[in-house]
């Protein structure tokens, strides 16, 4: 089956199961993060709380972990948690937010993939390669890596964690290891949004809630954030305040219409 008509199963199996999917997240963009699970027909949950997480883990359908604002406290619920999720069969997304910035972030990430079984890792293109060595740079929690070599990297990445991987750029780059995929939907002003980044992986824990492969949850994620990050900004221009609005308008209303009439995915 294509990529698209993937996605379009995908969102459907969303909306009619409406996952929960449990965050343990940052504190700037957790708020848009619970939002954006809602507008696309999903559940949210946030929290970090050991005694509370262990309960919740057990009626969730899929695991967010984003290191955005990383503490000693977190980070081990993170660890514990994934640990849990794997032991239920529950699939899990990373985001190493800034991971490349400093060494408690590339560290951090990098104790989670071998700890935890991720299913899908999805960061910019400074983060994946920071976790491969490749690089050292990212400006906070910026990519200031050109996106020259994404396929190689997406697929070596993959190989090296076993999972997913999904780097997002102008044109974002998903593989599974053996198969890549793109998504040239988007607009630069999605970068001038903190947390689109966050959303893509929120999005991503959605799609894996619902029961779909890596490959097409970071694909599904990256092709509705690109398509309403394009419709947003058709409505509101550089009006940055109202395209972040738009932005959630386009989400809730995404259907498989505008996702087959504007979609645009390659398999290579
Ligand atoms: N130059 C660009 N043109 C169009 N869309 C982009 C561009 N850069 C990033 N995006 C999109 O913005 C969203 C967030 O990506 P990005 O800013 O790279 O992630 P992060 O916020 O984690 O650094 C993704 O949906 C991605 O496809
Ligand atoms: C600005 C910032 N600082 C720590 S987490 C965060 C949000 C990052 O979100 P994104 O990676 O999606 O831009
Ligand atoms: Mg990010």
């Amino acid at each position: 089956m294509e990529m698209l008509k993937k996605a379009c199963d995908g969102l459907s199996k969303i909306r009619e199961k409406s996952p929960l999917v449990h965050h343990i997240t940052n504190y700037v963009s957790v708020n848009d993060c619970a939002n954006i699970t809602l507008a696309i027909g999903a559940s949210p949950v946030m929290s970090d709380e050991i005694e509370d997480i262990l309960d919740l883990i057990k009626i969730a359908n899929s695991l967010v972990l984003n290191i955005g604002t990383l503490n000693k406290r977190t980070v081990e619920s993170m660890i514990y948690l994934g640990k849990e999720a794997n032991k239920l069969n529950i699939p899990v997304v990373l985001d190493p937010v800034g991971a490349g910035a400093t060494k408690l972030r590339t560290g951090t990430s990098l104790k989670i993939l071998q700890e935890v079984k991720v299913r899908v890792l999805r960061g910019n293109m400074s983060e994946i390669k920071s976790l491969l060595g490749l690089s050292g740079n990212t400006k906070g929690v910026d990519s200031t890596e050109k996106m020259d070599d994404a396929e190689d990297v997406a697929i070596l990445a993959a190989k090296k964690f076993n999972c997913t991987v999904g780097i997002s750029g102008e044109v974002d780059v998903i593989s599974d290891g053996e198969r890549v995929v793109k998504v040239f939907n988007g607009n630069s002003i999605l970068t001038r949004v903190t947390g689109t980044g966050c959303m893509v992986t929120s999005l991503t824990g959605c799609f894996l809630g619902a029961g779909c492969d890596g490959l097409t949850s970071s694909t599904a994620a990256y092709l509705i954030m690109g398509l309403a990050g394009e419709r947003a900004y058709k409505e509101s221009g550089d009006n940055i305040g109202t395209f972040k609005v738009r932005l959630f308008d386009e989400i809730f209303n995404i259907n498989e219409d505008r996702l087959k009439e504007g979609g645009k995915v390659e398999e290579c």
